[in-house]
């Protein structure tokens, strides 16, 4: 279990957001919704274990719960109806009743439009990780039966750190992570729970408005999206910092001193073109 030192507390309003401006360093996604439109799924099935347990359940409230742990959410489901099963005895059944569930889906797959995104950031060396209240086993599963576990190597469940969303803890600590500075980060989320998460780290966020997530104020988001092809059009309007700009900055070279060899003075941003070695080679006149 991580413990992420943060002053901000959920509801805490006073972590200030990073202007617009502020270059982009680092995308954090959320799975559920996010990467996969795993959320209908998971309603079919809290609703067959809500069912086993006895708890009687509107959509309104268990919209309420998409986001937050399984943890999380039993405990807030056996106290408002107060049921006396006890926490471990449900997240027992509820886990198993996820897993095979998940495990025998054949309609997992990445949303449309998500992989050529990932392409794009790849190419311009911006790291990405996964942020997800799901179980660890299941972000696995999900990696593997998508295929995007390629683009994923950082991997945060809401299990390993000591509070959930709508705390800011899951994302405090894949920035970390990433060792990129929450102000450089920015988050894509399909949830109410995870948009406030994202905002309380400091962080700017993409409320990614997918209608089988259900009734999600996405209000707090900095900017809105209904799929990845609306992010797409919008991505020159959002301030990336290019990180593997070999070929960019070559163009810019001619900033420095020319000097007698026909060698430019200036920063050089290198990168291998066949493996993933960066450097950056500074040539000056001593
Ligand atoms: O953080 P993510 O990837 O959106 O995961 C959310 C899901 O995580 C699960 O643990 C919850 O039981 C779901 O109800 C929830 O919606």
């Amino acid at each position: 279990m991580t413990t992420i030192h943060h002053d901000a507390q959920p509801n805490n309003e006073s972590v200030r957001s990073p202007s617009a401006s502020v270059p982009i360093k680092a995308v954090i996604f959320d799975m559920d919704g996010v990467l996969v439109d795993s959320e209908p799924i998971y309603f079919e099935i809290e609703r067959s274990s809500f069912a086993h347990f006895g708890a009687p359940m509107t959509e309104e409230e268990h919209h309420t719960y998409v986001g937050v742990t399984l943890e999380s959410m039993w405990r807030q489901v056996l106290d408002r109806h107060r049921l006396t099963n006890s926490v471990e005895e449900v997240l027992s059944y509820h886990r198993k009743n996820v897993m095979q569930t998940m495990t025998a889906h054949e309609g997992l797959v990445a949303i449309d439009g998500l992989e050529r995104w990932l392409d794009w950031l790849q190419e311009n060396g911006i790291p990405v990780a996964v942020a997800s209240s799901s179980p660890r086993a299941l972000i696995d599963l999900i990696m593997e039966k998508t295929g995007l576990g390629r683009y994923f190597n950082i991997r945060i469940t809401g299990e390993e750190v000591s509070q959930g969303k709508p705390a800011p803890d899951i994302f405090l600590h894949a920035a970390e992570q990433l060792g990129i500075a929450p102000a450089h980060c920015i988050v894509i989320e399909d949830s109410r729970n995870g948009v406030q998460a994202a905002k309380s780290a400091g962080m700017r966020c993409i409320g990614f408005h997918n209608p089988g997530s259900g009734q999600q104020d996405l209000s707090r988001a900095d900017r809105r999206i209904i799929s990845y092809d609306d992010l797409w059009a919008i991505k020159e309007g959002l301030p990336f910092e290019e990180q593997l700009p070999a070929k960019n900055k070559s163009r810019n070279a001619p900033e420095g001193i020319i000097m007698p060899l026909g060698i430019h003075t200036g920063e050089y941003h290198l990168s291998c073109p066949v493996c993933t070695l960066r450097g950056v080679l500074y040539i000056e006149l001593v």
